[in-house]
């Protein structure tokens, strides 16, 4: 990456610059390949972040079926972890995890479980799992909430099965894209053998055909898992490999510190990549990588649900952060994600263009169907959920509660997060997929801007130009006029 008229000497943020186009020969934004080529096996370079607002199994099933790859949050133990990578690892690489309900249930039931996956609808299937019919939100409105569901179910829906899926070979998803595309449901259940199996939705179909999912090398979909450096890290860390994490990243506010360094000597190496962070210096870098990381965490303070820079005012504008990081890692054979601050498509191209093999990202996410919080709807009508930064006083409160109540309010001092905030869903864009794909088709467009191929070309090639505020304001649509 260089600057089109010199690099400036003060810090940036994502929003000071933007990308310069430059002569291309990339015909298509589909000939653009987004895999991360840090050795988590990524195929896009997005990561979930470690939050317990946002990281949980079904975000890291259906982000890792995109070529994504999810944290679990340092704070579950290590026996719910495993649970939840078996879990994830027994998920099809296309078929989407179905909801499904008995045909005794009620209206009610069917609508507390539907906002938790972006299918639209509910399975309805018998004590042996053969598909008695599908429930969508649409049969739930207008009847009384105890109304048992085979009453409003459409009943003997057409369904695909998986044995005339696999014949199909190289067609098989332009079949069941057409599949879908007849039947008047939103979604397809899949049977195997007479039980279901699963569900496939029109976008899901399609999306198949564009993103590749991020497997490990018996082809089961990859989860991350996290630690922090208190306590037995060591042993924590080998806990979470041995219960199949197929990443581990070493996690704290601070990660330039003495802790950190003995926590990434005492792990060693462990057969997985070891992300650690967070840092914002070349220094930072260096001492982690030396110390045993072979990717480091860049970002303090742009998180979204972060006080630290208004509680210390410590940090770092992060293009700036992330471009200095990256330079010093690629020095040494590393690479650097980019964690934090991320709220537009362009955020995760410009940290792509500084040098970073894979952008984090939390509170975006925090606000889609697949996150592990309760959807609530406000005054208004709207849909969000509840999200919390990791330093919040909610987070340390639940992270410290095996400790004694004068250490827990020792710890409770030290708060750099926001407890309760509030993510709306997008109407337009409910689900953590249609998130992915509005980042990765700004990214591959961005990538053909530059005149490159993949995220190695794009950070090579990419121009950068500083901006002013009216610059910055001169790019944002105004959809409501002037
Ligand atoms: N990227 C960012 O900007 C930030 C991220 N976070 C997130 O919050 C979560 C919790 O992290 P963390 O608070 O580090 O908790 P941890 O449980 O990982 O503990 C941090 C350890 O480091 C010590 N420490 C020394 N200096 C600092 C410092 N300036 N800030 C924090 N700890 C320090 C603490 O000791 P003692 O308590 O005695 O001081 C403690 O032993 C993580 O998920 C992290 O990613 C938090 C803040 C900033
Ligand atoms: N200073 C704090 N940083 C936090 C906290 N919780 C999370 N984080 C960091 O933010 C990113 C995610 O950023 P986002 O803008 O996408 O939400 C996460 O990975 C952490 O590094 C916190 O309580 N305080
Ligand atoms: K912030």
């Amino acid at each position: 990456m260089r600057f089109i008229t010199g690099q400036p000497g003060t810090d940036l943020t994502y929003s000071d610059v933007f990308l310069v186009p430059s002569a291309s020969d990339v015909v298509s934004r589909f000939d653009v390949d987004l895999s991360s080529n840090d050795r988590t096996g990524s195929t896009i370079p997005i990561a979930v972040a470690n939050m317990t607002a946002v990281s949980g199994r079904r975000m890291a099933e259906t982000v890792a079926r995109r070529g994504g790859l999810a944290i679990l949050p340092q704070d579950i133990p290590v026996g719910i972890v495993a649970q939840t990578v078996r879990w994830v690892k027994s998920r099809h690489t296309v078929f989407e995890t179905a909801l499904r309900c008995g045909p005794d249930n009620t209206v009610l039931d069917a609508i507390h479980l539907m906002p938790k996956r972006a299918h639209g609808g509910v399975v309805i299937v018998d004590d042996d799992g053969a598909v008695l019919g599908v429930v969508t939100e649409s049969d739930c409105t207008g009847v009384d909430q105890f109304t048992s569901l085979d009453q409003v179910m459409t009943k003997d829906p057409v369904t695909i099965d998986t044995a005339d899926f696999d014949d199909r070979g190289d067609g098989a998803l332009e079949y069941a894209f057409g599949v879908v595309e007849s039947s008047r449901v939103p979604f397809v259940p899949v049977v195997r053998d007479g039980v279901l199996a699963g569900v496939l939705t029109r976008a899901g179909a399609l999306r198949s055909t564009i993103y590749a999912p991020a497997v490990d090398e018996s082809g089961s979909l990859r989860i991350g898992a996290a630690v922090g450096i208190n306590g037995d890290v060591a042993g924590k860390a080998a806990a979470l490999v041995e219960a199949g994490a197929d990443v581990l990243v070493v996690d704290t506010a601070h990660g330039h510190q003495h802790k950190m360094i003995e926590a990434l000597k005492s792990i060693g190496p462990v057969g997985v990549p070891v992300v650690a962070g967070n840092v914002v210096t070349a220094a930072g870098v260096r001492d982690l990588v030396e110390a045993g990381a072979d990717i480091v965490k860049v970002g303090v303070g742009p998180g979204a649900m972060c006080t630290t820079r208004m509680m210390t005012a410590v940090g770092r504008p992060q293009f700036s952060a992330v471009l200095e990081c990256a330079a010093a890692a690629r020095e040494l054979g590393a690479s650097v994600w980019a964690d934090g601050g991320v709220r537009y498509p362009r955020d995760v191209a410009l940290a792509l263009a500084a040098g970073a093999r894979q952008v984090m990202i939390g509170s975006w996410f925090a606000g889609t169907f697949e996150s592990p919080g309760d959807l609530k709807t406000d005054s208004s009508g709207r849909r969000y959920k509840e999200s919390f930064g990791m330093a919040s006083s909610r987070a340390v409160a639940a992270r410290t509660r095996g400790d004694d109540a004068f250490a827990r309010a020792r710890k409770g001092l030290f708060e750099e997060g926001i407890s309760s905030s509030r993510m709306m869903l997008d109407p337009e864009r409910p689900g953590v997929e249609d998130l992915l794909d509005q980042i990765t088709s700004g990214v591959r467009s961005a990538c053909t801007y530059a005149g490159a191929r993949s995220v190695a070309e794009f950070a090579e090639n990419a121009l950068v130009g500083v901006q002013s505020a009216a610059g910055y304001e001169e790019g944002r649509p105004l959809p409501a006029g002037w």
